[in-house]
C-alpha cells in the first residue's frame, strides 16, 4: 500500500505549490483508474466472445503503455505534458473503442462527459484555455454521439438485450462514479492541505490563537528561561464542559462562534507575556510564565488567573446564529469549563510532561463535578514515581 502511495505521489516532493502538488497527484491517481478500467472492461469483453469486443481490447493496447507513461513524466519533473499525454490519450482510446466497435450502441460516450469535466482537476486553473479546449472537445463528441449517433460494429447486435443492457449501465455509472471519486478526492486532499498549512502556521484558523505546536515551543523556551532565572510557571489545561449538545443542538456554526469567544475571554485574562493556545476542539491550554521564585506565592498567582478565567467563560454567551430558513437568531448559552494546573519551575520536566499532568488535573476537575479548578497532585499517578502504588 505504501508502495502504490509512493507511486501515486510521483513528481509531487519538490513542488512548492500545495495547489500544484494536488494537480500531479490527481493526474497519477486518474492514470491508475483509467488502467483499471480498461482492465476491468477487458476482461468483460473477453468474456463475451465478441469479435468487435476483441477486437476494440486489441486496440486498446497500446494506450496501456502511454498511460503507464503518465507518472512517470511526473516523476521527471514534466508535469504539463504528463497532463496532456493523460487527458488525450484517455479521450482517443475511448474514440478509437467507439468508433471501431462500440459505435454509440452501448453509451460508452458518456466517459466524454467525465473527461469534458475533469480538465479542472489535472490543470491549474491559471491554464484555463487548456481546461475550456478539453471541455469543448469532449463535450462535442459527447454531443455528436448522442444525438448524431456512431454506427456500431454489426457483429456488436449478436450481444443478448441483457448483455447490452449490462454494459450500458455499467458505462454510465462507472463514468459517473468516477467523477463522484475524483470530486471526493479533491476535496480530501485540499482538507488534507489546509490543517497542514494551519499547522505550520502555528496559528488555529478558527480562533486565531496560536496552535498546539507553536504552544509546545513556547513551553519549551519558557522552560529554558526559568532554568537561568529559577521563575516558576504554570500551564493551565482547559476544556469546555458539555460543549458537544450546542452543536447538537444549534448546528456547527454555532459551536464555532462559542470557541471563538471563549478565546477572547481567555486572552483577555491574561497578560501579553502569558500564551493561550487552542489545542483542538474544545480544549485549549494557557501558559502562565514569570509567577515568581517562590512556591506557595507561584501556586496562588496561577490559582487566581485560573479561577478568573473560570468566572468569565461560565457568564452566558449570546450567540447571533443564522437558522435554517435564512433569518438570524440570537441564542442565549451557558457553558463552563474544567481546568486543571500544573505548576513547573526549570527542566526538571519536559513540556510533553507538563501537559499531560496538567491535562491529568483536567480530568479531576471533570470527575469532581466539572466548572473546576484542580492542581496535579506530586505522586498520584504511576508516572510520577513508579515505587509507589497509584493513590486514587
Ligand atoms: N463547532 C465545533 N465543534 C467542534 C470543533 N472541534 C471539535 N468539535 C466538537 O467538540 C465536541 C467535543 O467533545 P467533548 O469534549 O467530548 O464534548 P463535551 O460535551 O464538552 O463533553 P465533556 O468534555 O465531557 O463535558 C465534539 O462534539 C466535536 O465534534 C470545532 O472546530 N467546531
Amino acid at each position: 500500500m505504501t508502495g502504490l502511495l509512493k507511486w501515486l505521489r510521483w513528481g509531487c516532493d519538490g513542488v512548492e505549490s500545495y495547489s500544484l502538488q494536488r494537480k500531479i497527484f490527481h493526474v497519477n491517481v486518474a492514470a491508475l483508474i483509467a488502467i483499471l478500467s480498461m482492465a476491468f472492461f477487458a476482461v468483460f469483453n473477453a468474456l463475451t466472445g465478441n469479435p468487435a469486443l476483441i477486437r476494440s481490447n486489441l486496440l486498446q493496447i497500446p494506450f496501456y503503455f502511454i498511460v503507464l507513461v503518465v507518472p512517470w513524466l511526473n516523476r521527471h519533473g514534466q508535469a504539463g505534458m504528463a497532463r496532456w499525454v493523460l487527458s488525450l490519450s484517455i479521450t482517443t482510446a475511448v474514440s478509437t473503442n467507439i468508433w471501431i466497435a462500440n459505435g454509440s450502441w452501448l453509451d460508452l460516450h458518456f466517459y466524454f462527459l467525465l473527461f469534458a469535466l475533469v480538465g479542472v482537476v489535472f490543470f491549474p486553473i491559471r491554464q484555463w484555455a487548456s481546461i475550456v479546449f478539453l471541455f469543448v472537445l469532449n463535450a462535442s463528441l459527447f454531443i455528436y454521439c448522442e444525438y448524431v449517433g456512431v454506427k456500431p460494429d454489426p457483429t456488436l447486435f449478436l450481444l443478448g438485450e441483457n448483455m447490452t443492457t449490462m454494459f450500458r449501465s455499467a458505462f454510465v455509472s462507472t463514468s459517473l462514479f468516477t467523477l463522484l471519486f475524483i470530486t471526493w478526492l479533491g476535496e480530501y486532499v485540499a482538507n488534507r492541505n489546509e490543517r497542514e498549512l494551519e499547522e505550520l502556521s502555528g496559528m488555529d484558523m478558527l480562533t486565531h490563537l496560536p496552535n498546539r505546536r507553536r504552544m509546545e515551543q513556547r513551553l519549551a523556551e519558557t522552560i529554558a528561561v526559568s532554568e537561568r532565572t529559577g521563575q516558576r510557571g504554570a500551564v493551565l489545561f482547559l476544556d469546555l464542559d458539555n460543549f458537544k449538545p450546542l452543536n447538537d443542538e444549534h448546528g456547527h456554526a454555532a459551536g464555532d462562534l462559542l470557541l471563538q469567544e471563549v478565546a477572547q475571554r481567555i486572552s483577555g485574562c491574561i497578560r501579553k507575556m502569558d500564551m493561550a493556545a487552542r489545542f483542538g476542539g474544545d480544549e485549549f491550554v494557557i501558559m502562565l510564565s514569570e509567577l515568581g521564585q517562590e512556591q506557595e506565592g507561584a501556586r496562588q498567582r496561577a490559582a487566581q488567573v485560573a479561577e478568573k478565567i473560570r468566572i468569565a467563560l461560565a457568564e452566558p454567551y449570546l450567540l447571533d446564529i443564522s437558522s435554517a430558513g435564512g433569518d438570524r437568531e440570537s441564542v442565549k448559552h451557558r457553558c463552563s469549563a474544567s481546568i486543571g494546573v500544573e505548576m513547573f519551575v526549570g527542566g526538571a520536566m519536559s513540556e510533553a510532561d507538563i501537559l499531560k499532568r496538567a491535562d491529568a488535573a483536567m480530568y479531576q476537575s471533570k470527575e469532581h463535578g466539572r466548572n473546576k479548578i484542580s492542581f496535579h497532585e506530586e505522586k498520584r499517578h504511576v508516572w510520577d514515581n513508579p515505587e509507589l502504588p497509584t493513590v486514587v
